[in-house]
């Protein structure tokens, strides 16, 4: 990939004029009847339904949203073959032109962080799980971000920065204060001095932050702090965040976020307004309907 994630970002918002990012968060109990594998059936068995589920849902929004966010969690849950499908959902959104935001958020001393950062950062054959960028946890300090910033400049990758999570409970350590200034904004200092040297010719880095929609009035004072980082905002639907709540988080031009949604788009068939509408089997419309209706309600962005 030679040119920068911020750019790519970029040119794919710009492309489907879009800043939605569907968030591939499996959940064995909401997955459509069709792919349940039913009573009994062993992990490789889910993992195939959930696979199945991914690549499905990427054939849908490929040409309606910039990128996908899959959650490592639930592939996890499921062993080496949740793991191996989530690699192939990854190849699978990658060849389908989406970029991807792997949502593990790994971290460690710096040494081992290393390891983290060679393992998943690098779209395609870059790295072994071929993402274009991680979230990543800054609770071991500025010397475990090193590693991924080093792999963002080698392979043109990025991460994202957990800053200020949409959790109710995210306050606890977040908004602790010392000198002054809360840790988050210790945190977003830290994206900003990373990202303000590495601009793309959008204007932004590669080391974006998360902040959550449910936390509007910090996201206004997260934009104006991190002028050169992107933000992936998640907590939209499910969690309750809604179109007003994430407009702070955009440039005027309708850059510098991505708003996440997973279980309001994935699982909208399971949505009374959709479920009467398509129906179970075609769980599919609903995502499309739901990504759509996702996308007008944020296409007050580009027009602030
Ligand atoms: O602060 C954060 C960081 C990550 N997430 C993740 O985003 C999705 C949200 O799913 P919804 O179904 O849209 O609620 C999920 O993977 C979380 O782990 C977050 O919600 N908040």
């Amino acid at each position: 990939m030679s040119v920068c994630f911020s750019d790519r970002l970029t040119q794919r918002i710009l492309a489907t004029k879009s800043v939605t990012c569907v968030g591939l968060d499996p959940r064995r109990q909401s997955l459509p009847q069709g792919l349940q594998p039913g009573e009994g059936a062993s992990v490789a068995d889910w993992a195939a339904g959930f696979e199945t589920f991914c690549t499905e849902i990427i054939d849908v929004v490929a040409d309606k949203v910039p990128v996908v966010k899959p959650q490592a969690a639930f592939f996890e849950q499921l062993g080496p073959a949740g793991m191996q499908a989530l690699h192939r959902v990854i190849q699978h959104a990658h060849n389908k032109g989406l970029l991807t935001i792997l949502d593990g958020k790994r971290n460690d001393i710096g040494s081992t962080a290393e390891a983290y950062a060679d393992a998943y950062l690098g779209a395609g054959e870059a790295s072994v799980w071929g993402s274009d960028s991680l979230t990543v946890s800054p609770y071991l300090g500025a010397d475990s971000l090193d590693p991924f910033v080093a792999q963002c400049d080698r392979r043109n990758a990025g991460v994202f920065v957990l800053v200020k999570t949409s959790n109710p409970g995210g306050g606890m350590l977040q908004d602790r204060s010392s000198e002054g200034q809360s840790v988050y904004q210790t945190v977003a200092a830290k994206v900003e001095e990373f990202s303000s040297t590495r601009r793309g010719e959008c204007g932004f880095g590669p080391i974006g932050a998360v902040v959550g929609a449910t936390y509007p009035e910090q996201l206004a004072e997260l934009r104006e702090k991190m002028p050169s980082a992107y933000i992936l905002i998640p907590g939209f639907g499910a969690q309750g965040g809604g179109a007003q709540d994430v407009l702070a988080g955009f440039t005027s031009a309708g850059l510098g976020a991505v708003v996440n949604s997973s279980r309001h788009i994935i699982f909208a068939h399971r949505r009374p307004e959709y479920a009467d509408k398509f129906g179970e089997a075609n769980w599919q419309d609903a995502v499309a309907a739901a990504t759509d209706e996702m996308n007008q309600q944020l296409a007050c962005v580009f027009g602030q």
